[in-house]
């Protein structure tokens, strides 16, 4: 959704699937949260009868994890989906070898998410075309600085199954001016089909590893949240599914601008009081956000839901955005230079919705209400030293 005005919230209680039998013709009543609907310029197209074929968007180390349980799902799941699952990967040479065919001949992603067997049925496929072909079900999952041009591609005339559902995985904001869109929005409004978030305390190594961990769904209807919940449930990564999209997508936008301070409190050698005051700021900071600017927001979703502050502690503990901006105080490098020295072709979010949350407040003359977002822009933007982020806050 587009930025908006201050809504108020209406809690509720969010569904666990864990128990879950899908159908593609499910017509009860939502038991999700309500929140913002599908933009009247897009009538849903009808859903496809028959099996769902899944296509994953990306081959990153998320993507990649994520890909391994929606095709374990594929197979255990045969009279809901095509057992062949998807993945576009972006070719690269490894090694010597075409990276595609590392991993459909050792069912190995050697490049980003190493020793992870992944499934017989995940193909790894060059093309994006290919990937999408006949797909029901798609999930975009790239870096979100790629996310253009792989949208570039999709948005051409019949390249897209017209009765699609799509999902976004990715963490980030895009602004424009006094605008700023999740990336679910933009995906819905770019290639036309309906588009649900999924967002939570998800280190996709650890996922992939198989250590339980719950992940919130944010789905436009509840026969979106069941067909997801069916791709992606599984005894270690437990879904809990709201209606709420853009909490969904902001939670896990905006706990990469509070990692990175959570960094920078490492960095400095400062203890567990400060990085617990940090979280509870910033938590603060990006609930009010979402409600100030993302009409039919939940608070619950931020208060209650792995996407909102189970995200936030495991990245302010454990994730690349925490860790670079560690390095970053320590080293006194560039973020650039750090990321490509610590992230072996990862790719960091934080400080890429750092700048675009900024410019949108600046946009909107509300840089002043979020003062921790504004100083870890400051600091990692505009060389204010890194032992100012706790003064004035
Ligand atoms: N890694 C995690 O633990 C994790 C967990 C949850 C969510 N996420 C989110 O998932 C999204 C994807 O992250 P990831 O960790 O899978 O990716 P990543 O950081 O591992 O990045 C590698 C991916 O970027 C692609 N890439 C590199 N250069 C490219 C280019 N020029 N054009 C297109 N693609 C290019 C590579 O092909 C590869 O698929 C991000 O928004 C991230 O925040 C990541
Ligand atoms: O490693 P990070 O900081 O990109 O965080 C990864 C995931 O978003 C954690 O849920």
């Amino acid at each position: 959704m587009s930025a908006q005005s201050t809504a108020p919230s209406t809690p509720d209680v969010a569904r666990d699937f864990s128990d879950l039998e899908i159908s593609s013709t499910v017509t009860s009543p939502a038991a999700t949260r309500p929140s913002s609907p599908i933009p009247a310029s897009l009538p849903p197209s009808p859903l496809p009868s028959g099996k769902h074929k899944i296509a994953v968007i990306g081959s990153g180390s998320w993507g990649s994890a994520l890909a391994k349980i929606a095709a374990e799902n594929a197979v255990k799941r045969n009279d809901e989906f095509h057992s062949e699952v998807r993945m576009w990967v972006r070719e690269k040479i490894v090694n010597g070898k075409p990276l595609t065919h590392v991993i459909n001949r050792t069912h190995l992603n050697s490049r980003y998410l190493p020793d992870i067997k992944l499934p017989r049925n995940l193909v790894a496929t060059p093309h994006l075309k290919d990937v999408v072909k006949d797909a029901t079900l798609i999930v975009f999952v790239v870096p979100h600085q790629f996310l253009h041009t792989v949208l570039g591609e999709l948005s051409r005339p019949g390249v897209l199954h017209p009765g699609a559902r799509a999902i976004s995985a990715i963490k980030g904001v895009e602004v424009n001016g006094t605008d700023i869109e999740t990336f679910a929005s933009l995906i819905e409004g770019r290639v036309g089909t309906p588009c649900s978030a999924l967002s939570g305390a998800n280190i996709a190594l650890e996922v992939a590893l198989g250590q339980f961990c719950e992940t919130t769904i944010g789905c436009p209807t509840h026969e979106d949240s069941l067909l997801w919940s069916a791709v992606f449930n599984a005894p270690t990564f437990r879904v809990s599914a709201v209606e709420d999209v853009n909490g969904v997508s902001l939670g896990g936008a905006l706990k990469n601008i509070v990692a990175l301070a959570a960094g920078f409190v490492d960095g400095l050698g400062l203890g567990g009081n400060t990085k617990a005051a940090i979280l509870r700021i910033g938590l603060g900071e990006m609930t009010e956000f979402c409600l100030e600017f993302f009409e039919g927001s939940q608070r619950e979703t931020f208060s209650n839901e792995s996407a909102g502050i189970a995200d936030l502690i495991t990245t302010c503990y454990g994730g690349r955005n925490r860790k670079c901006a560690e390095e970053f105080v320590k080293s006194g490098s560039t973020f650039d230079v750090i990321e490509k020295k610590l992230l072996n072709g990862q790719k960091l979010q934080g400080t890429a919705t750092a700048e675009e949350v900024h410019n949108f407040l600046r946009a909107r003359k509300r840089v002043h209400a979020y003062p921790l977002f504004e100083k870890v822009y400051q600091i990692a933007f505009e060389g204010l030293p890194p032992k100012s982020l706790v003064r004035g806050l």
